[in-house]
C-alpha cells in the first residue's frame, strides 16, 4: 500500500531564499521570515488577541516533525518557542524555489515536479494599470458599461472602496496585485455570481497576449463597507503548467487524483481526478481527512489551505496567522490517527508572505517541507534547491515514472 497526501499551508514561509534580494518594493525581501517574525511577535506579546489566542507560538507537533530544525537551516536562527531539540521525527527540509515568480501557481508547480522557467507578465504599478485597448475589447466583449479600480490594490480594501459603487453602476471591480493577476470583484446578487464568472472567461482569453498567469472571480456579499464580506465562491482561472506535472503522471497511470480547495483551480484541473470543493482551513483540513479516506493504493491527495495567505499574510494579521498555524497544529494528530502503512505526508509550502512585512504581497522565502508516515524515517535531507524535489519524492513513492526536474528525497 502506497499513498501520498500533499498538503500546502498557503504562504507559509520560514526565511528569505537566497535570491530574495531580487524582490519585493520598495526594498527587497530579503529578512522577510514568516514563521520567524510570527514566532517573534507572539514571544513579545505582539500575537495575542483577546478571544482568539495568546501567548509563544505553539506548535508542537510540527516542531518534533523538524520545523524548528529546517527553520534554523533557513535562517541561522531557531524561532522563539520552537524548542524541540531532539532527532526529526519527520523526513524534513528547507526547499528554495527555482520559478522566476513567488506566486502561488510557480510554487505549486514546481511542487508537482515542473518550475517555472519564464518570467509572467505584472501589470504596471499605474493608473489606468490595465492597457486600454484591452480594457475597450473587454467592455465590447462583455457588453459592460465600464469598469472600476483598474489600479494595484488589496483585494478587501478596494471592496470597501468601491463596492457599493459597483452595486449601483453594475459595472465590476477589476485590479491587480504584485503576482500575475487580473482579479474581478463583484457582488453575488446584484452582479450575478454566473455572470461574474461569464466576463472572467472573457478576460482569461484578453490577458493572454500579456502572459498573465491567472484571472480570479472576487464576488462578494453585504450591501456597506461595514458588512462587505468576500465568500467562498472566489475562482481562479489558470493557464496551463509548461510541462505535464505529478498529477498528469499519476493520473495517466491510472490512479485517483484528489484535488481539495483551490489545487485544481492552480492546475487548471489538469491531472486531476475529482474537485472537492472547501472553503476555511477547517472545511478543507475536514476534506483532506475524507479524501484520505477514500484514497486507495497508489492515489494522490493534494490540498491546499488558502487561509494562511489569504486571510492572515496579505492581511498582514500577525495573531490570525498565529492562531490559524495552531489549529493547523492541532489538528495533525487525526491525520496521523488515520494513517496506514505504505502512506506519506507531505506538509509544505508555495511562498512566503510575511505578515510583519511591508505591503501586503507575497515574500520570496524558503519552505518547510516536513515528510512523515507510518514507515517514514526521520531525519534532516539537506537544503533543497528546488521544491520540485518534492514531486520526485511523492513519485518515487507512489512507484510513478520519475520526471524531468528534481531529485527524490528517498535517494539522498
Ligand atoms: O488582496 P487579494 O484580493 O486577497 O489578492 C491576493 O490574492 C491574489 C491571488 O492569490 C493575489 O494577487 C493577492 O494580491
Ligand atoms: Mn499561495
Ligand atoms: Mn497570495
Amino acid at each position: 500500500m502506497a499513498r501520498a497526501f500533499i498538503l500546502v499551508l498557503d504562504s507559509f514561509g520560514i526565511g528569505n531564499a537566497p535570491d530574495a534580494e531580487k524582490f519585493g518594493k520598495p526594498t527587497s525581501d530579503k529578512g522577510s521570515d514568516t514563521l520567524g517574525h510570527i514566532a517573534s511577535a507572539c514571544a513579545r506579546g505582539e500575537g495575542d488577541k483577546e478571544g482568539l489566542r495568546s501567548g509563544p507560538l505553539s506548535l508542537p507537533n510540527m516542531d518534533r516533525l523538524g520545523l524548528g530544525l529546517v527553520a534554523q537551516k533557513a535562517t541561522g536562527s531557531r524561532p522563539a518557542n520552537l524548542i524541540d531539540e531532539g532527532e526529526p521525527k519527520g523526513l524534513c527540509a528547507n526547499a528554495v524555489e527555482v520559478s522566476i515568480g513567488k506566486d502561488t501557481p510557480s510554487g505549486h508547480w514546481e511542487i508537482a515536479g515542473v518550475p517555472v522557467p519564464f518570467d509572467w507578465g505584472y501589470f504596471p504599478e499605474t493608473q489606468p494599470t490595465f492597457p486600454p485597448e484591452m480594457t475597450k475589447a473587454f467592455l465590447e466583449k462583455t457588453g459592460l458599461p465600464g469598469i472600476l479600480g483598474d489600479k494595484h490594490a488589496s483585494g478587501t480594501v478596494i471592496i470597501n472602496e468601491l463596492g457599493e459603487e459597483s452595486i449601483r453602476t453594475c459595472m465590476p471591480i477589476c485590479y491587480t496585485s504584485a503576482d500575475s493577476v487580473y482579479q474581478i470583484a463583484a457582488h453575488e446578487e446584484h452582479f450575478g455570481l454566473d455572470r461574474l464568472y461569464e466576463i472572467c472567461e472573457i478576460a482569461f482569453d484578453l490577458v493572454a497576449p500579456y502572459n498573465i498567469g491567472r484571472v480570479i472571480a472576487r464576488p462578494f456579499i453585504g450591501e456597506t463597507p461595514a458588512d462587505f464580506e468576500r465568500t467562498g465562491n472566489r475562482h481562479d482561472y489558470s493557464v496551463l503548467p509548461p510541462e505535464p506535472t505529478l498529477l498528469d503522471r499519476a493520473k495517466d497511470a491510472g490512479r485517483q487524483v484528489l484535488a481539495v480547495g483551490k489545487i485544481s483551480d492552480i492546475f487548471a484541473a489538469q491531472g486531476v481526478t475529482k474537485k472537492i470543493k472547501a472553503t476555511g482551513n477547517p472545511m478543507i483540513f475536514d476534506e483532506t481527512l475524507k479524501a484520505i479516506a477514500e484514497a486507495k493504493d497508489g492515489d494522490l491527495v493534494f490540498s491546499n489551505l488558502v487561509d494562511f495567505d489569504m486571510h492572515y499574510g496579505h492581511r498582514r494579521d500577525v495573531s490570525g496567522y498565529a492562531a490559524a498555524l495552531e489549529y493547523f497544529d492541532g489538528r495533525l494528530p487525526e491525520l496521523e490517527a488515520v494513517l496506514q502503512p505504505g502512506d506519506l505526508v507531505v506538509l509544505t509550502a508555495d511562498h512566503g508572505c510575511d505578515p510583519t512585512w511591508q505591503g501586503t504581497d507575497h515574500t520570496r522565502e524558503q519552505v518547510p517541507v516536513l515528510m512523515f508516515g507510518p514507515d517514514i524515517a526521520g531525519r534532516y535531507a539537506g537544503q533543497r534547491n528546488t521544491f520540485a524535489d518534492i514531486g520526485e519524492t511523492v513519485a518515487e513513492h507512489l512507484g510513478l515514472a520519475s520526471g524531468k526536474h528534481g531529485t527524490s528525497f528517498l535517494k539522498a
